[in-house]
């Protein structure tokens, strides 16, 4: 495949679509909390805040948000990092059409994850089914999680994280009230080194 087409990902529905890599699996399918699944596998997991500001959504993200073209979204970016290596790589979007009262948090969480303060725990928001995709080298979610993993400075080493490698991603839609909020979530190969360390492991299903 060449051109455009590279900077945009099939999502499925199934995780075997993806051909990940097996002990990658149960990262991609659970479907908890990613924050309480990490902190669960590391001894310190920090939230890093990226960024967040007024962005235009992905090409592959504007039909999943219900829009015909990619639209005017809030954008957050972090980094998950467990023992401070950067393990995952967070981009969030809240179309502008939803207002403070659909996510009266969004704006105000800082460095504080999604996952513990809104997602799960909040009995007005509804989850979708998780979306799966591999994405390409060229695909824009994976440039910017290589940029971020570049920029993260001690904890980051530069060997395990090719040029050239795919990187494997999930995505889940939640709603509250009227407002949408899509996560997806890019996995770097260092959460595969954590799989290892049983003995920190405090509540794996
Ligand atoms: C969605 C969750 O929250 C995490 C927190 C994020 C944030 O605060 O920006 C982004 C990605 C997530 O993995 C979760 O814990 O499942």
């Amino acid at each position: 495949m060449r051109g455009p087409s590279l900077r945009l990902a099939r999502w499925h529905n199934h995780a075997n679509a993806v051909g990940a890599p097996p002990a990658l699996r149960h990262w991609l399918t659970d479907t908890g909390s990613l924050t309480v699944k990490l902190s669960a596998h590391s001894a310190a997991f920090r939230l890093q805040r990226l960024h967040q500001y007024p962005a235009t959504c992905l090409a592959d993200e504007a039909a999943a948000l219900g829009l015909a073209r990619p639209g005017r979204v809030q954008e957050r970016e972090v980094l998950l990092r467990c023992d401070n290596t950067p393990v995952v790589f967070g981009h969030s979007v809240v179309p502008v059409s939803a207002t403070a009262a659909d996510w009266p948090l969004f704006g105000a969480l800082g460095e504080r994850p999604l996952g513990t303060t809104v997602l799960f725990s909040d009995p007005l928001v509804a989850r979708s089914d998780l979306q799966f995709a591999r994405l390409q080298p060229s695909h824009p979610l994976a440039q910017r999680a290589r940029r971020a993993w570049a920029g993260a400075g001690a904890g980051a080493t530069q060997d395990d994280l090719s040029e050239q490698a795919v990187l494997f991603a999930r995505r889940r839609l939640y709603r509250r009230r009227h407002g949408l909020l899509l996560v997806t979530e890019v996995f770097f190969p260092s959460v595969l080194a954590l799989a290892q360390a049983g003995h920190l492991i405090k509540n794996d299903e």
